[in-house]
């Protein structure tokens, strides 16, 4: 379990104070994987290496299954981070050292035999899916090769936390998703507890349960990852959805429909889903739904469907209509020009 509480960081550069981190405070319940969104800049990196320490807060507090490690000594912190795994973008593994050696040597240094190190180095490398690359190096393997034996490493040392910092954000489309299921597989079936940063809104959509949205240092929106796709209020948000699915019509469209009706989004979720609520609305209502885009979106716990209509007919009908659907359990979002 990973609990901020106000955490803020605050740089001194010759520019002045640069406030990266703001105030920020969230909570990560054992086992599930939350995922903090953002731009460049938006104070992402800085969020998650305060988690553990990497960063020194400067103000806030920072807790893991209830120890405040803020107020360790440096010994007892380097103790403790051994609790904590983390992977990046740029992988960081030792170009020099072989696959097995990347894994093996960290674990050394914190003083596990031999044997265990030995042990560990092939379940993990197992798990990730590479057990014939013990003696490659760095250099003979893809970006997602790479990316795998960094996670071995991380788990090798046996964390309950996992701290990915863009850990896709270098891979292509297929490699991500690849990457993305392991690190499912990990939460699934090692139960461990997983905190990422992502500009990307596909791995919020795969993996995550629940989604902060990160903006000049300030966490401006969270939720469900479920909720999040289906209710956004603040424009960041919105904009991350509409990069993984069209959402936007043009606003001269807009007006143009309006003229005859409502132009409406709709979001259906859990039951709303399998009702024929279109083809009710248009028998018991004088309005006529033209569908103008759909899309389905998979997330980790459950699927979200998006219409945009052009609900036809006068005023009165139209808000009926409109309340029915509500009634239904379907997200209604009235689109301006
Ligand atoms: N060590 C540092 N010294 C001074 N300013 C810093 C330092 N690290 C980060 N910053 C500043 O803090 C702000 C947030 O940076 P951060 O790297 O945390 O953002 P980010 O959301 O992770 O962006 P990116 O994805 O581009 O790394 C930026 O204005 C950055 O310039």
């Amino acid at each position: 379990m990973i609990v901020l509480e106000n955490v803020t960081k605050v740089f001194q550069s010759k520019k002045g104070k640069i406030e990266a981190v703001k105030d920020v405070s969230l909570h990560v319940k054992k086992g599930e994987i939350h995922g903090v969104i953002g731009y460049s800049g938006a104070g992402k990196s800085t969020l998650i290496r305060c988690v553990n320490l990497l960063e020194k807060p400067s103000s806030g507090k920072v807790y893991i299954n209830g120890e405040e490690l803020t107020s360790f000594t440096p010994n007892q912190l380097r103790e403790k981070r051994t609790n904590i795994g983390m992977i990046f973008q740029g992988f960081n593994l030792l170009k020099t050292a072989t696959v097995y050696d990347n894994i093996a040597i960290p674990l050394k240094l914190i003083g596990i035999s031999n044997e265990e190190v030995k042990n560990r180095v092939n379940k993990y490398l197992d798990i990730v899916g590479l057990s014939d690359k013990h003696n490659a190096y760095p250099g003979q393997l893809s970006g997602g090769q790479k990316q795998r034996v960094a996670i071995a490493r991380a788990l090798s040392q046996e964390p309950e936390i996992l701290l990915s910092d863009e850990a896709t954000s270098a891979l292509d489309p297929e490699t991500t998703d690849s990457i993305l299921d392991l690190l499912l597989k990990i939460n699934e079936e090692l139960g461990i507890t997983i905190l990422l940063i992502t500009h990307e809104m596909n791995v919020i959509q795969k993996i995550c349960d629940y989604v902060y949205v990160m903006e000049n240092g300030e966490i401006v929106e969270h939720g469900s990852a479920i909720d999040l796709f289906t209710k956004p209020n603040k424009e960041t948000t919105k904009k991350f959805l509409n990069t993984i699915a069209q959402r936007k019509l043009t606003p001269s469209l807009v007006n143009q429909l309006k003229l005859s009706g409502s132009v409406t989004r709709l979001t259906f979720v859990g039951e709303s889903t399998g009702q024929p609520l279109l083809s009710l609305v248009s028998k018991q209502f004088n309005v006529k739904p033209n569908i103008l885009t759909a899309n389905i979106i998979e997330l980790k716990n459950g699927i979200v469907g998006n219409l945009v209509i052009h609900l036809v007919g006068d005023q009165d009908e139209v808000k009926a209509a409109q309340q029915f659907l509500k009634d239904h359990g379907v997200g209604l979002e009235e689109l301006e020009g």
